[in-house]
């Protein structure tokens, strides 16, 4: 037996030598990297803390005090040590372990959130409930660089140094890195650390060579211990956290596992809040994932181990949209575009190498990324935000207050709209359509393929009197849908003549619409699919179109509250017209991890689920002639014009 598979719970880790630990952690990542390479997922950021997550589970005791991972993709060695290193076969797949901690998974996973930045604001809390309870408890939290970019933590820190004895000890797991490279005032301050490892081995053999010199050894080295101390203090952010009375340990080898069990335990010691700043690589151990030139294998799909290369996937969305964007950026010099720490991932390299003067990259900053998309649109600029779908839940007050009250010019460019998948519940992008559909002058399009994507894309950055915003889904684009005919805005895919059942289908879900009008029409029912491309508001000729129907069924990769559905209705309702109208969507609750197919079909989001609903509701509003299955070889009695073979 390894000594990875003899840990069942963090007291294993406790009666192990340090030479075993080091044996431990070079077992660790092996896993990591054997069973990783092989379901995906963020290999770079747990390789970068093996060392610390050990040390944490042998200084602190687990569940009496709470750790805490901010975002915690990091929670997989957490996860190997708290008894579910058996679990890793089924990562982030259906029925298998989160991606991220989980509390139904074990009682020493507190907070599943993903969503950045909300770890210490956690701590804090828990650290007030502790001291209520009597104290005794510390709340731990592993924050990244990237995640302390994020507004949040200030919040939280404000509220943290209030209470000199508030029981907290923030780790930061600084790899300079978040998505893209960590970026802004602080990770200078956190850079201007890192270099300091050194700096202090140099002084530690200096402290030991003069403690042993007679007579002159002590003065000197009291003299440069001084001259240290005005050094550390100039340089370091030590300075700004001692200043917000927060006692700083570090920066501390984030691989160096005893140096790390003395900084936490002086930090559990100190009795009050403490940041121990640990300087950490992502990758660390696995040079394909170290070396790996766009995010150091932040998140990854399944790899060849040996090469660290993933197989070839077919165009995506968000390299559609980034190559328009760039072309676009050629043709508007007030084309400027905004990250969140994420350029890559949304496909805003390509426009940032052509125009390196018009991009931005905020940190894990939506809502700043948001309003100040708002000042450079005051400032005359027509702003391009990329934020995943579900990050954009985070901005929703400076979308709705500082960029439409004002009627500004910003797009906003949603990445990952729908059901996402692996990532599980707090990724999937299912609340944009609801949001956005509460914002008075909000214009949003969902183009269905490649061609839409662009030229909806065009269409929103021509808006100039307010803001718009594309939502797209996560991974390939899929095969062009071409329109049959345009009736204003709206694409007429599939024509049935008989105007008896309209199936309306949002943005990518073009295709699903098309398979099951195929099915419907193998059973004789008449189907005519159209493709709105802008959703909110709902365009009037689809009203109009619906309200020549006489069962109308949307289908949509968004939640189902507030989702286009129901927005149709209500514009049905409206413009006084009782068609029945049928809306699938995703059901509004969290819907747990595994691949976007198997989410989609749990929710009955599939072309056949869609075509029995519709069967079923065709007998019910439109009477039996219509259900009457077409028997072989006779012509069913419903004349499908230009129906394209599916
Ligand atoms: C609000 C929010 N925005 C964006 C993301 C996407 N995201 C996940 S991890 C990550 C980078 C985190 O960087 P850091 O905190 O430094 O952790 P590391 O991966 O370096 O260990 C980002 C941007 C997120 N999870 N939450
Ligand atoms: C943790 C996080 O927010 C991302 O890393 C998430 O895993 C989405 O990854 P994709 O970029 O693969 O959608
Ligand atoms: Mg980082």
């Amino acid at each position: 037996m390894t000594l990875l598979e003899s840990v069942r719970e963090p007291a294993d880790l406790k009666r192990m030598s340090h030479d075993q630990l080091g044996v431990l952690a070079e077992e660790i990542r092996q896993f990591l990297v054997d069973k990783v390479c092989k379901t995906g997922g963020h290999l770079g950021p747990n390789l970068g803390v093996v060392e610390l997550t050990l040390a944490l589970h042998r200084v602190f005791d687990s569940p009496k005090d709470a750790l805490l991972f901010d975002v915690g993709h990091q929670s997989y060695v957490h996860k190997i040590v708290t008894g579910r290193h058996g679990g890793f076969d089924g990562l982030r797949q259906q029925g298998g372990i989160a991606g991220y901690p989980a509390q139904a998974e074990s009682e020493h996973d507190l907070i599943e959130n993903s969503h950045a930045s909300t770890a210490l604001s956690y701590a804090d809390g828990l650290a007030k409930a502790f001291q209520l309870g009597g104290g005794g408890r510390h709340a731990v939290a592993v924050v990244g660089d990237g995640a302390l970019t994020g507004g949040m933590c200030w919040e939280a820190l404000n509220n943290i140094a209030a209470d000199p004895e508030r029981p907290v000890v923030i780790v930061v797991n600084d790899n300079g890195r978040s998505y893209s490279p960590t970026i802004g005032g602080l990770a200078e301050h956190l850079a201007a650390l890192r270099l300091r490892p050194s700096y202090e081995r140099i002084l530690d053999g200096g402290r030991e060579l003069l403690q042993n010199t007679p007579v002159v050894g002590r003065p000197l080295y009291t003299a440069l211990h001084a001259a240290k101390a005005g050094i550390k203090d100039a340089l370091s952010p030590q300075v700004m956290f001692s200043d917000l009375g927060l006692k700083y340990f570090g920066p501390v080898d984030g691989h160096d596992l005893a140096a790390l069990e003395k900084a936490l335990h002086n930090a559990k010691a100190f009795g009050g809040p403490v940041i121990v700043h640990a300087v950490t690589e992502k990758g660390h151990g696995y040079p394909p994932a170290v070396n790996h030139e766009a995010d150091q294998m932040h998140q990854t799909d399944p790899i060849d181990p040996a090469t660290g290369l993933p197989p070839k996937k077919g165009t995506s969305w968000t390299s559609v949209f980034g190559d328009e964007l760039t072309r676009l950026g050629g043709e508007r010099q007030d084309l400027v575009a905004i990250t969140a720490a994420m350029l890559r991932s949304t496909g805003l390299h390509t426009f940032a190498e052509a125009y390196p003067d018009r991009w931005y990259d905020v940190g894990i900053a939506e809502q700043h990324a948001v309003t100040s998309a708002a000042g450079l649109a005051l400032g005359g600029l027509h702003p391009v935000v990329a934020v995943y779908s579900t990050f954009l839940n985070r901005a929703f007050d400076q979308v709705l207050m500082d960029i439409a009250l004002h009627r500004l010019p910003v797009t906003l460019v949603l990445d990952r709209a729908g059901i996402t998948g692996p990532d599980g519940p707090s990724h999937h992008g299912m609340w944009d359509l609801s949001l956005l559909g509460m914002v008075p002058g909000m214009r949003v399009a969902a183009p269905r393929d490649a061609e839409t994507l662009r030229e909806e894309l065009r269409e929103a950055v021509a808006v100039s009197d307010g803001p718009t915003a594309l939502r797209f889904s996560k991974g390939s684009v899929g095969e062009p849908l071409p329109a049959v005919e345009r009736i204003g805005t709206v694409d007429v895919l599939r024509r049935c003549a008989s105007e008896d059942v309209l199936l309306v289908s949002v943005g990518a879900f073009g295709t699903l619409g098309l398979a099951a009008a195929g099915r419907l029409a193998d059973q004789g029912i008449g189907v005519t699919v159209v493709d709105p491309r802008w959703v909110v508001p709902v365009p009037e000729e689809l009203v109009e179109l619906a309200a020549r129907h006489r069962l109308v069924v949307t289908v949509e990769d968004s939640g189902r509250h507030g989702g286009f559905g129901a927005a149709l209705a209500a514009a049905l309702r409206d413009a006084d017209c009782d068609v029945p109208l049928r809306d699938l969507a995703v059901p509004q609750r969290f819907h747990a991890h595994g691949t976007r197919d198997e989410v989609l079909a749990a929710v009955g989001l599939t072309a056949q689920d869609v075509a029995r609903q519709v069967t079923e509701w065709a007998a019910t509003r439109l009477g039996e002639s219509q259900t009457e299955p077409a028997s072989a070889g006779e012509a069913s009695d419903v004349l499908d014009l230009d129906t394209p073979q599916d």
